[in-house]
């Protein structure tokens, strides 16, 4: 990082070297005194040297004046906020997240902080104050700074024309233009420094919280749509208050903000996933885009040349179109001699043509074939990165947004190498071969023409910097819009059944209009861009026809006809490479913000690596499982310690029951078994192992898993049934663990038997057809170590009886290791070990008999089952059990008759 003092050394220095050229030009002018033209001379570098005194005298003036104003309206002692402003921002400020509890009940419960005290209200009235005292500061800092703008254009201006009515003396001719072009330079250097010293004094440092985030955070309201990058939630109205980023894609909700002082929120290190010290810039990704292309170089080589090829020809065209002219008039003065000359010039034209059509196409063709390789590596590696991310990433990543980046993000993010050939590469060749040529043709008229060029640049500039935030903020309510679309389809039955169809459709079309404001403000913005530098291109024609027709009139030789039109096509060509170029920068950044999101998750790396640690496989693993004291929180909810020191031992062969409360951490506790998470705090050994050091992909291949909600995909029953296995297997098998599983018969009743597809996520079985799938999937894989959570809920009692059987098979022949949990008593009462997991910790736990003779939660929760106190169930699943039993005994006695 350059520091304060080095920017204002460096201006002292442009400053002193601007003086040393301003200096030799007034000496030229004093040395030729003697010439007839002495007073001219002396005229025009005593002008020169006025000049470069208001220069030296006005700029850092103003640029003072910029910082105090800047200073003054950003300090809140100078500048008490106005009713109209951040008084206005107070009152609603009590329907925030953070809110104080004190102003009632309500919004305690929907900041759900009912322990935030008032002082928290204030710091945070503070930072909105403060934001919107920096951002009107940094307002009224830009006007000041566009007044001073304007004055160094117009001195641009003044020194471009000076250039040409300037009476230069043969002797010193070289010398003296040199000059004046420094001192042209020199002007627009001066401001850009100017401006870049003062954005470092007024630039605000942000909060740096390393254990959160490795860049300095930025309080910012407005940020509709955008989404919290550790809770995943949207920033709430009326503000929509973040502590954002400023160098990448990350921004904290205020309540996530407000874990910031707790030693649990280290692992939102997980979001920050970028290099120490690595500052992200649109030119960063331009780089990597770039290094994702150099992996078919071969080809992109082959482009590279073609496109050097073309351009050459092309900057030579507006040339032998000059000599054809040329060659026009000398056939017309003197037809023997210039008929040659016309002839050899058209000539080269038919070359020229034919030569840029045969490159052309070929560097389109190669162009083309790096372009689609490129996408396909990016999503490949996007996907890989993605689908090797912690489950922990997934509780806080909405699955509309990620695959909004697997498709728009990263088919946008790869635009850049057409740009990149055709626009920039191809652009640049173009201005520094038609400036080369213009200068060539004419200096005095390119110098003239170039003054131009600072107003566009630093207009583009300061575009291209509002343009990418603007682009960020459409691609983050399109995110918001996917994610809503995805949430109401794939939950369309709620939403039907809840009729909330407007609902939904009123999200969607806030975060759709959200994008449709912030791309009409962009059209607005970018229209006004066009017609100002169209304005200023046009001027510069008018200049360079009126003084180049001048020059030619004159006819002393200076300027044939064919040169002008020459010098108008070298310009015109440059000017369209330059607007070219300002429509690269933009494409790059609509492609930056796109790559931003897509870097972001190839970059980010799982807190564990599946495949580290040592390897285990099915047959040296037994399936011992130990838990030493393991504690564990969710990492988006740091706050609540979900396991609270929990010991068990889980010997290969036996079953283990985990009863109790919802909410009690029984599904917590088979999600650290499976390795989907890694405690807080405790150890969990395998055969004596600690599972840290072996690979979880590897512990992971010697489990079975049945989760609560079956998850099966969208292909045949026995690509659902295979799925995973990692081995062959013979039809005998398949049909074994179908049968086993109580599947096999209604799988065969099915159109297509083992061929019938399900449909997305199962749809077309029922609950309990899932379930025995998914449990028939587990028994194909003969695992060491088999969870299952609630995996027999929705099947009736006598399928349960069934599966209960096979599962006792499993146990004696393979000698796996068990884990169940289950809200029905029946299907716990056989287990080898019952666990009352209570609150994160386990209450009491042995057999049943034992757990009966303690009289504990366990035996109370029998015998309340046993004496049908309906009343007394333990939650609204026990109650479930007991009407379970209710109806068996109905159907046994005869009480109950079902309807067919
Ligand atoms: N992904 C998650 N992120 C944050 N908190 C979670 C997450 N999953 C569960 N929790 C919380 O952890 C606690 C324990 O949840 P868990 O699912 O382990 O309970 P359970 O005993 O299995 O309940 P049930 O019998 O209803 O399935 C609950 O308070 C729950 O809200």
């Amino acid at each position: 990082m350059v520091s304060r003092r080095a920017h204002v050394l460096a201006i002292l220095a442009a400053f002193v070297l601007d003086l040393a050229v301003t200096g030799g030009l007034f000496a030229i002018g004093n040395i030729e005194k003697k010439d007839p033209h002495a007073t001219k001379y002396e005229s025009e570098t005593s002008d020169t040297f006025s000049c470069c005194l208001i220069r030296l005298v006005v700029f850092p003036l103003m640029s003072l004046l910029a910082l105090v104003v800047h200073r003054r309206t950003a300090s809140p002692q100078s500048r008490p906020c106005t009713a109209t402003s951040a008084s206005d921002l107070r009152v609603p400020l009590a329907e925030l997240p953070i809110s104080s509890t004190s102003t009632g009940s309500a919004r305690s419960n929907s900041s759900g902080s009912s322990g935030s005290s008032s002082s928290e209200k204030t710091v945070f009235e503070m930072n909105l104050d403060h934001a919107l005292l920096m951002k009107r500061a940094d307002r009224r800092k830009e006007v000041v700074m566009m007044m001073l703008f304007a004055i160094s254009t117009g001195m641009s201006f003044y020194n471009g024309i000076k250039c040409i009515v300037f009476h230069y003396d043969a002797n010193y001719l070289v010398l003296q233009g040199t000059l004046q072009a420094i001192t042209m330079i020199m002007i627009n250097v001066e401001y850009f420094m100017l401006k870049n010293v003062l954005n470092k004094f007024t630039e605000d440092q942000g909060e740096l919280i390393p254990h959160m985030h490795m860049h300095p955070l930025f309080f910012q309201t407005e940020l509709k749509c955008h989404r919290c990058a550790v809770c995943g939630d949207s920033m709430k109205r009326p503000h929509y208050v973040a502590h954002i980023c400023r160098s990448c894609n990350f921004g904290l909700c205020p309540r996530c903000y407000k874990q910031k002082d707790k030693t649990s929120a280290k692992g939102f290190g997980a979001w920050s996933v970028r290099r120490a010290g690595e500052q992200i810039t649109t030119w960063t990704y331009f780089k990597r885009i770039v290094l994702i292309a150099l992996d078919f170089w071969p080809t992109l080589v082959a482009a590279l040349a073609c496109l050097v090829i073309v351009q050459l020809l092309q900057i030579l065209t507006p040339n032998v179109q000059g000599s054809i002219f040329d060659g026009i008039i000398a056939f017309l003065q003197h037809p023997e001699s210039g008929r040659g000359h016309f002839e050899t010039a058209m000539l080269t034209y038919v070359v020229v043509n034919v030569l840029q059509g045969c490159f052309s196409g070929l560097k389109a063709l190669a162009q083309e074939l790096v372009q689609r390789r490129m996408a396909c590596s990016v999503r490949l590696q996007l996907f890989a990165s993605v689908i090797r991310m912690d489950i922990a990433f997934f509780d806080t990543m909405h699955t509309g947004q990620l695959t909004s980046r697997l498709t728009n993000d990263a088919g946008e993010m790869t635009q850049p190498l057409n740009t990149l050939m055709n626009d920039l590469l191809a652009n640049v060749l173009l201005l520094v071969g038609g400036m080369l040529m213009a200068f060539r043709t004419s200096w005095k008229l390119s110098i003239l023409s170039l003054t131009i060029v600072p107003p566009i640049t630093y207009s583009y500039r300061a575009y291209a910097h509002w343009a990418r935030k603007v682009r960020l903020s459409i691609q983050c309510a399109m995110g918001e819009a996917n994610s809503t679309a995805t949430d109401a389809i794939s939950n369309i039955r709620t939403v039907r059944g809840f009729s909330t169809e407007e609902f939904e459709s009123g999200n969607f079309s806030d975060s759709i209009n959200t994008s449709l404001g912030h791309g009409v403000r962009n059209a607005y913005v970018g229209a006004s861009m066009t017609a100002f530098t169209t304005y200023l291109n046009l001027g510069t024609a008018v200049l360079i026809l009126w003084y180049g027709g001048q020059q030619v009139c004159d006819g002393n030789g200076q300027m044939s006809i064919g040169s002008l039109i020459t010098f108008q096509l070298y310009w015109n060509m440059m000017n369209n490479a330059f607007i070219s170029l300002g429509n690269v920068f933009n494409d790059l950044i609509r492609s930056s913000s796109a790559a931003e999101r897509v870097f972001s998750l190839i970059d980010a790396r799982p807190d564990v690596n599946p495949d580290e640690g040592e390897v285990v496989t099915r047959e040296s693993v037994k399936g011992h499982l130990q838990l030493k004291g393991i504690q564990f929180w969710y990492r988006s909810r740091p706050d609540s310690l979900v396991l609270k020191g929990i010991d068990l031992d889980l010997h290969p062969g036996t079953s283990t029951a985990l009863v109790g409360k919802s909410g009690g951490g029984k599904s917590t506790l088979v999600n650290l078994l499976m390795r989907f998470y890694e405690p807080t705090a405790g150890d969990i050994l395998l055969d004596g192992r600690n599972t840290k050091t072996l690979s979880s992909k590897g512990v992971r291949q010697c489990c079975g898993f049945v989760a609560q909600d079956t998850q099966l995909f969208s292909c045949s029953v026995e690509e659902n049934l295979a799925y995973g296995l990692g081995r062959d297997y013979t039809k005998e098998e398949l049909i074994h663990a179908c049968k086993a599983a109580n599947v096999h018969e209604f799988i065969l009743d099915m159109e297509e038997g083992y061929d019938t597809r399900v449909g997305e996520k199962g749809i077309m079985l029922s609950g309990g057809q899932k379930q025995r799938l998914a449990i028939a999937r587990c028994f194909l894989r003969r695992p060491r170590m088999l969870f299952l959570d609630e995996a027999t809920s929705a099947l009736d009692a006598e399928n349960e009886a069934m599966v209960q059987a096979a599962l006792e098979k499993l146990i004696s022949e393979l000698r796996s290791t068990v884990v169940l949990i289950a809200h029905r008593l029946s299907t716990v009462i056989n287990a080898t070990q019952i666990c009352v997991v209570h609150k994160g910790a386990i209450m009491e736990h042995g057999t049943h008999e034992e757990l009966l003779k303690t009289g504990g939660v366990y035996s109370q929760l029998v015998s309340r089952q046993l004496s049908r106190d309906a009343s007394a169930v333990m939650d609204a699943k026990g109650k479930q059990c007991e009407i379970d039993g209710l109806i068996e005994e109905m159907e046994t006695t005869g009480g109950l008759h079902l309807e067919q």
